[in-house]
């Protein structure tokens, strides 16, 4: 069994609701398992533990939250113990292009410092990951906590996907 470890912050509950969808569609693909946890509660042996890790986080200011940031800072970085492990992001921010590819981009950034594989979605119309947008009309839930279905499909696919990675790199070791 592969581990997919998912590690999101979230302050209203938009990123959390990604995340397990996220983690749905990790799920969905036979012989991986998933560890779903706030990036607060995440130990570095969860991180060294992992074969992909996908990062989720609220868009702030057009770029990822401080906790996100300095969850990132925190990961093991002398011995390169990360390197080669699968990466991908999810974001959700408020906006149409208010910054989701900005945060989406630099986390990738930051993933490929520690050596990691980076992979986006399934296709162009989510390639850097999965973003949802959370207040802008058409895609205005209204509510926390209720995010536009298509939104919620990408992150499945995008949990998914990585599951599917991770288990063709597996194969080749
Ligand atoms: C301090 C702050 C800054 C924000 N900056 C942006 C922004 O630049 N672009 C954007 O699209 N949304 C922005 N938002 C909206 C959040 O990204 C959005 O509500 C997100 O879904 C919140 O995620 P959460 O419910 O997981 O906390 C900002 C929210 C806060 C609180």
């Amino acid at each position: 069994q592969k581990t997919v470890l998912i590690a999101y912050h979230s302050e209203t509950g938009n990123t959390e609701m990604m995340a397990r969808s996220v983690a749905d569609g990790a799920r969905s693909v036979d012989g991986i398992q998933v560890l779903l946890k706030q990036s607060a509660d995440v130990t570095e042996t969860d991180l060294k533990n992992a074969d992909a890790i996908i990062v989720g986080s609220p868009v702030y200011n057009a770029a990822i939250t401080p906790e996100i940031s300095r969850f990132i800072a925190s990961w093991p970085f002398e011995g390169s113990p990360l390197k080669d492990k699968i990466g991908a992001v999810f974001v959700t921010g408020g906006g149409i292009s208010a910054g989701e590819e900005l945060a989406q981009t630099g986390v990738l950034q930051s993933m490929l410092i520690f050596g990691m594989i980076v992979v986006g979605g399934p296709d162009w119309t989510q390639a850097f990951g999965a973003s949802a947008i959370t207040s802008e009309e058409p895609f205005a839930a209204g509510q926390p906590e209720n995010i536009h279905p298509r939104f919620l499909e990408k992150g499945r696919k995008l949990g998914e996907r990585v599951a599917q990675v991770t288990l063709r790199f597996s194969i080749a070791e």
